[in-house]
């Protein structure tokens, strides 16, 4: 991609690029037919690329193969876009790709059909239901983190998958499978995702029905999936009597005209929450952990805070607002690490600020980049949890967007933000995780979410922790 002028640090002062008036410039830098395709290729850079277009105005416009793309880079425009204009917008290129796997399920359910199931699905996601849930997160990810052992390397992106997939699916589906088929899910659902992504970003519907190896690994996955997802409804369907949890409030949901829900919606919604919740959560983990080793600084105060609060005793809800420090970890991770592209598309002609997006429009934002705008974050790229405190300025509310805004953002949001408080702090009352020596750094990718390309980590018991410490590995 074309530099833009060295006074383009900020997207208004960026460089005038021929375009009509309302018409969001395009993008220098684009080739015959891949368009922008190839600075998207790489899943480095893609989050360099998005970036990058920060340079070239509030809402600019590149090109995707054969598609043309609005990406918005305001935080206050993409803001108005999620909530003041969302009725305007569906949610876009993600949700075809998404419908490789899923028909109806919330993410991707438009219109009256979204928010009559929102609403249905929400109770379980309430502040306080989630509270009652840490009992269960204890219980289902303290085995995991004990039994690592000091000699093994951990590959921390699957093994914190593992445990958030564990912690989702007894919470949710009162089901937690052992290590091998939940392994499956979890290998299924990264297959279904990267196609999913693939879609999006090379969107030649040709290459799909291909009997290529690639599709024939999509099929497979897609397929695993649905037995793992199907096993446990049917559990559900033999014994309704024994369960009280998502999947049950599901098999007593109708819609608006009193229709119950076919096993297959179930199947849908189920699998759907599967996708939106365990990567999502286990990358947040993973980098959460990458920060503290190469901050020991960091890690003694979480250290500090969680022995001093735990006083060795087992992890209850009661403990959660008591660990603002691990909480600051947490934010500051969902900052730095965020959704690195979002997408929707206009239902109607639109006006976004001095821009007007014609109906069809494809649309892509991205929280990653708007969170590490310097004109928005002192030292962007510094991962700083002390931004937070509340004694430091605040950044805009719109500028802080991990989990969306508006009728569509996540459902899981404090589900998501209290697992991953009650997995770090059982992890730091134990062990002390170093970063295992490797060939290279660890580099942030954008695949359908901000992970790390590859991280390896050891686990070392900790000897200075109160009483767990002196419990057998
Ligand atoms: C750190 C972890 C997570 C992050 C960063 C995250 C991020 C997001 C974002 C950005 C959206 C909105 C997408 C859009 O506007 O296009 C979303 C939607 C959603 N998320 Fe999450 N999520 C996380 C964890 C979870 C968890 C734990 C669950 C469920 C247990 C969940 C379930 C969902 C669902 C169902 C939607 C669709 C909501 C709707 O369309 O009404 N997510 N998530």
């Amino acid at each position: 991609m074309e530099t833009p002028t060295k006074s383009a640090t900020r997207h208004r002062k960026g460089p005038v690029l021929a375009s009509a008036p309302g018409i969001p410039p395009i993008v220098p830098g684009r080739l015959p037919l891949l368009g922008h395709g190839l600075s998207m290729a790489g899943s480095s850079n893609r989050l360099k690329f998005m970036r990058d277009v920060r340079a070239y105005g509030p809402i600019v416009r590149i090109r995707l193969g054969p598609k043309s793309v609005a990406v918005v880079n305001d935080p206050a425009l993409i803001h108005e876009m999620l909530t003041r204009q969302a009725d305007a917008f569906s949610k876009g290129l993600l949700l075809e790709g998404l419908k490789l796997f899923n028909k109806d399920a919330l993410p991707i359910t438009e219109g009256r059909v979204h928010l009559t199931r929102r609403r249905q699905m929400h109770p379980p996601f309430h502040r306080e239901m989630v509270r009652s849930y840490v009992e269960k997160m204890v219980r289902t990810s303290a085995p995991a983190i004990d039994s690592w052992d000091p000699a093994t390397t951990l590959d921390m992106k699957t093994e914190m998958q593992l445990i958030t997939q564990n912690v989702v699916m007894s919470a949710l589906f009162s089901s937690v499978p052992a290590r091998e088929p939940a392994r499956v899910i979890l290998e299924s659902v990264d297959t279904v995702f990267r196609a999913a992504l693939l879609r999006v970003l090379l969107p030649i519907r040709a290459l799909e029905s291909l009997p290529t190896r690639g599709n024939r690994k999509i099929a497979a996955a897609s397929s695993a999936l649905r037995d793992g997802v199907t096993e446990i409804i049917e559990d559900h369907q033999r014994r309704p009597d024994s369960f009280q949890d998502l999947i049950s409030l599901l098999m007593n949901t109708q819609d608006d005209a009193g229709k119950a829900m076919d096993s297959n919606d179930i199947l849908s919604e189920v699998t759907a929450l599967l996708a939106a919740s365990s990567e999502t959560t286990a990358v947040v983990l993973s980098w959460l952990f990458y920060e503290l080793s190469r901050n020991r600084d960091l890690e003694r105060r979480l250290h500090e805070e969680v022995d001093s609060v735990l006083a060795g005793d087992e992890l209850t809800a009661d403990h959660l607002g008591r660990l603002p420090f691990t909480g600051r970890l947490v934010q500051e991770t969902l900052r730095l690490y965020a959704p690195w592209f979002l997408t929707r598309q206009a239902l109607r002609d639109v006006r976004l600020g001095k821009t007007v997006l014609p109906t069809g429009t494809d649309v892509i934002f991205s929280p990653y980049a708007v969170h590490r705008d310097p004109s928005l974050y002192a030292n962007p790229d510094r991962f700083d949890p002390d931004r937070w405190h509340p004694d430091r300025p605040q950044p805009p509310r719109e500028a802080f967007l991990p989990f969306g805004a508006g009728k569509r953002m996540c459902i899981g949001d404090v589900f998501a933000e209290t697992e991953a408080k009650v997995v770090t702090a059982l992890i730091a009352s134990r062990w002390s995780l170093k970063a295992a020596p490797m060939r290279g750094s660890v580099r942030a990718v954008g695949q359908m979410t901000t992970q790390p390309s590859r991280l390896r980590m050891i686990p070392e018991l900790r000897t200075d922790a109160p009483d767990r410490s002196a419990q057998s590995v």
